[in-house]
């Protein structure tokens, strides 16, 4: 079984299967995977550079033609119907919102316009502004910086941001693409405790990460990409413990049970 919950619930969720990409007519990036977001779940889905996660997100969020990319078989589906072909403001609109890697917001727009881009596309004004409510209740730090130019925030406050950007739009699910990169520990925790904020409040989340700890001390369920292709999947306790992934993803030595974060280039 996948995704963490019971089997009932699976065509509510994201199911991806039997997906194959391809990026032009040549580079074959994902390979026959099938993954699976249960509502109300967060699904790590893990991998070093260059393994195609990040691919997994443009063919979710209708992004993969624009990098040239193609679906060459499979299916993915969103609460029962396929998504495939669908562009991305559809698939917005059907409730996946989505954060890019790099924490793309808008440099010269401030905290609250840039969140008020990310609500653009909803009319209810009361919902908005309670949207903004929660979202300023989960980062004090944005409200507190509102009506500053977003191209001054800190890395971790441009990261929250970009987060809470895509929350505008109250999602069902949210794509969330190595939310971690290069930010301090202790924001990579406070990014951490949001990911399971987000949960409880009802949004499900795909967390692409190469921070196989953080990932997996948060996630429901977790899938292991290698070369485009699934190599292991299982509740993320059970990933968590397993010697194998311990070493290779998480930096420690099989043996010792050390850190061994320089020989594996792990980012915990
Ligand atoms: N637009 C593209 N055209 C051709 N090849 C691409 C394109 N985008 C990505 N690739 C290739 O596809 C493979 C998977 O890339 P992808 O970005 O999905 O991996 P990733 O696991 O997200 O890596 P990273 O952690 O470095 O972001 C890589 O070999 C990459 O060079």
């Amino acid at each position: 079984m996948t995704g963490g919950e019971t089997g009932s619930q699976s065509s509510e969720g994201l199911v991806v299967r039997d997906l194959t990409v391809r990026y032009g007519p040549a580079i074959t990036v994902l390979r026959s995977i099938d993954v699976e977001v249960r509502p109300r779940t967060v699904v790590a889905f893990l991998g070093v550079n260059g393994a195609g996660k990040t691919t997994l997100t443009r063919a979710v969020t209708g992004m993969l033609s624009f990098h040239g990319g193609s679906v060459i078989s499979g299916d993915i589906r969103w609460k029962g119907r396929s998504i495939v072909g669908l562009n991305p403001r559809r698939i917005v609109r059907a409730g996946i919102s989505q954060v890019l890697e790099g924490r793309r917001i808008f440099a010269e727009l401030t905290v609250d316009q840039n969140l008020s881009v990310g609500g653009i596309t909803k009319r209810n004004d009361n919902a908005l502004k309670e949207r903004r409510d929660w979202i300023y209740d989960m980062f004090p730090r944005l409200r507190e910086r509102q009506n500053q130019m977003a191209g001054y925030l800190s890395g971790g406050e441009q990261q929250m941001l970009a987060i809470g950007r895509a929350l505008m739009q109250s999602p069902e699910l949210l794509v969330l693409d190595e939310p971690s990169l290069g930010l301090a520990p202790s924001i990579v925790e406070h990014i951490r405790d949001t990911i399971a904020g987000i949960r409880e409040a009802g949004t499900s989340v795909l967390l692409i990460e190469q921070n196989a700890t953080m990932a997996l001390s948060v996630a429901d369920y977790g899938y292991i990409l290698s070369h485009g292709t699934v190599t292991k999947e299982g509740p993320a306790k059970e990933l968590l413990a397993d010697p194998h992934i311990q070493s290779f993803y998480l930096g420690l030595d099989e043996d010792t049970g050390e850190l061994d974060a320089v020989k594996h280039g792990a980012t915990a």
